[in-house]
């Protein structure tokens, strides 16, 4: 699914009423009967009291026609409309004068003594306020209206965009925004869902299909959605007379004197993810510790004890993940920008090796083409400076990676994959992977993908939903707070498993019933 920014939305609008041959005031409807399908579908007729919040654009216009749809089906609706501007459009305008005809005059909410003091917990609250149409700060009216209904807990549903938000950028005040439980998107969802500064408006998104025209939403360019039906094309199948050189070999680079943890977890995670052989370079320490934590792994390491003093690994690899736990000591900074200057191998960047190339950013234009970078905010922060809001962040970030050519892979709450100008969002993963070593493990399976023959992207892509996948599936045994690292690779069996599920049928008796 691709995310479209405002002014491409509008164009498809115009597309669709060109195409179709239909009015806006169809599209309107449309998009109105859709929130009103959606709330039936959930309340039955139910008589919880729906409070409607319309502003005097097309997002209230929207707000208008499921109005009518609700109370023509009996719903108890309390209609306002938000009076914060003389140029009212024609689609709200058409809109409210079909609501008036069944009797029920919309509240106009002029100044905050008129907003309503009866809504409870229990009732709805609907929000059509503003849409992407939002083109400056919003009033004191309106930043009034936000503060009154955020303090109320009814649920909070949002037509199309939590009214207050940009879909492309970040509010000036973050104060002046409506708090939402739902949000309900028409045909593609808004990139300010996905960043950490906006997405905390709306706790849940879904997408409602309002038939735009396909072949402009097919041909316009943005950011995707990366779920299961984007990554089973990239599944790749094993082959029968396969052996074990078939998948390659990947070499896991890293730990430290008491953090030998980390390359333990990413070079298992690389074994998981189905890669034929895994290596490890590690200090001297860790020696002994990885040899007789999994009998599977082969083990190199460094003369110093404690700090990888030397990066020269002895062997046939296809792939290197590197910089996991291995710290930025003076001696291992030395070894690491060696190692970099020499290397020709495809890589995966995490932890301390992303550290190390911020120490040295001469490193970045020795490193292979496409090579892998998989920063959290700090680390990312310490590679292309500070921003000053999410966006400019995304923009930093792609420029980065087109000037450099690598793949950076920015490790949050929501995990995004930026290529040059390409952006893709991950959709699996909870706050579980909140934990230590989560990273450690990410960079396992990126590079033990890598290694099976998986094109870089696809590897970022498809390592980051089946890490994400982890989560979901174990959340069931584990819970939030029991979910540890470890899991992430205890579950990826499961992760795999479930590309392949197909949805659950209704058996004969329940599809007699229905
Ligand atoms: N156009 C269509 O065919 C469809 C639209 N849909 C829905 O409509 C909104 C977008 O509607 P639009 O009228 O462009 O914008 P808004 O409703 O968001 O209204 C804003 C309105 O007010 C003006 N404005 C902007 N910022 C401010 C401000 N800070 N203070 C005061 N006034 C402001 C601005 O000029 C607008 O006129 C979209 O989100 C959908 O919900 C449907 O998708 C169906 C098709
Ligand atoms: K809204």
């Amino acid at each position: 699914m691709k995310i479209l920014s405002a002014k491409q939305i509008y164009k498809a609008h115009q597309a669709t009423i060109t195409n179709q041959q239909i009015t806006e005031l169809d599209l309107l409807e449309r998009a109105g009967l859709q929130i009103f399908n959606w709330m039936h579908m959930r309340m039955q007729g139910a008589q919880v009291k729906i409070h409607i919040f319309n502003g005097i654009g097309n997002n209230g216009g929207v707000g208008l026609v499921l109005a009518r749809h609700l109370l023509e089906h009996g719903y108890n609706v309390a209609n306002y409309v938000v009076n914060y501007s003389k140029k009212r459009t024609d689609g709200f305008l058409k809109n409210y004068d079909r609501v008036k005809k069944l009797k029920q005059w919309p509240v106009l909410l002029n100044e905050a003594s008129e907003f309503p003091t009866d809504i409870t917990a229990d009732d709805i609250i609907v929000d059509a306020i503003f849409g992407i149409g939002l083109n400056r700060g919003t009033t004191n009216l309106v930043n009034n209206l936000f503060a009154h209904l955020n303090a109320i807990k009814a649920f909070k549903l949002a037509v199309d965009i939590p009214s207050g938000l940009y879909s492309n950028k970040v509010p000036n005040n973050l104060d002046h925004v409506l708090r939402v439980n739902y949000t309900l998107a028409f045909q593609s969802p808004k990139m300010c869902f996905f960043l950490p500064e906006t997405a905390i408006f709306t706790e849940q998104w879904e997408v409602l299909d309002i038939g735009l025209d396909p072949e402009f939403m097919h041909a316009a360019f943005g950011a995707q959605l990366i779920a299961k039906p984007e990554v089973l094309p990239m599944y790749r199948m094993r082959e029968k007379f396969a052996n074990k050189f078939t998948y390659g070999h990947s070499l896991l680079i890293g730990g430290s004197y008491g953090k030998i943890g980390s390359i333990q977890l990413a070079s298992k995670a690389a074994l998981v993810s189905g890669c034929g052989m895994v290596s490890a370079l590690v200090p001297e320490c860790g020696y002994n510790v990885l040899q007789s934590s999994f009998p599977e792994l082969m083990v190199q390491n460094s003369s110093n004890n404690k700090l990888l003093n030397e990066i020269q690994p002895k062997g046939h690899f296809n792939v290197i993940g590197i910089g996991c736990g291995m710290g930025t000591d003076e001696i291992t900074q030395k070894a690491f920008e060696s190692f970099i200057e020499s290397n020709t191998l495809p890589l995966v960047i995490d932890a301390d090796g992303l550290n190390c190339l911020s120490r040295n950013t001469e490193l970045l234009s020795k490193l292979p083409e496409m090579s892998i970078l998989t920063p959290h905010k700090a680390e990312l922060e310490r590679l292309i400076g500070s921003w000053t809001n999410d966006f400019e962040m995304l923009k930093k970030a792609k420029d980065f990676s087109t000037q450099y050519d690598c793949i950076l892979v920015l490790k949050d709450a929501i995990t995004i994959t930026v290529y040059h100008k390409e952006v893709f969002i991950n959709t699996t993963g909870n706050t579980a992977l909140a934990t230590a070593g989560s990273g450690d493990v990410l960079t396992g399976i990126i590079t033990g993908l890598l290694a099976q023959g998986y094109d870089p992207l696809s590897a970022c892509m498809f390592g980051v939903y089946l890490h994400g996948k982890t989560a979901d599936i174990g959340l069931q045994d584990t819970g939030y707070q029991s979910f540890i690292a470890s899991d992430i690779i205890n579950y990826l069996p499961d992760a795999y498993m479930d590309l392949f599920k197909q949805p659950e049928q209704p058996t004969p008796a329940e599809e007699q019933a229905e």
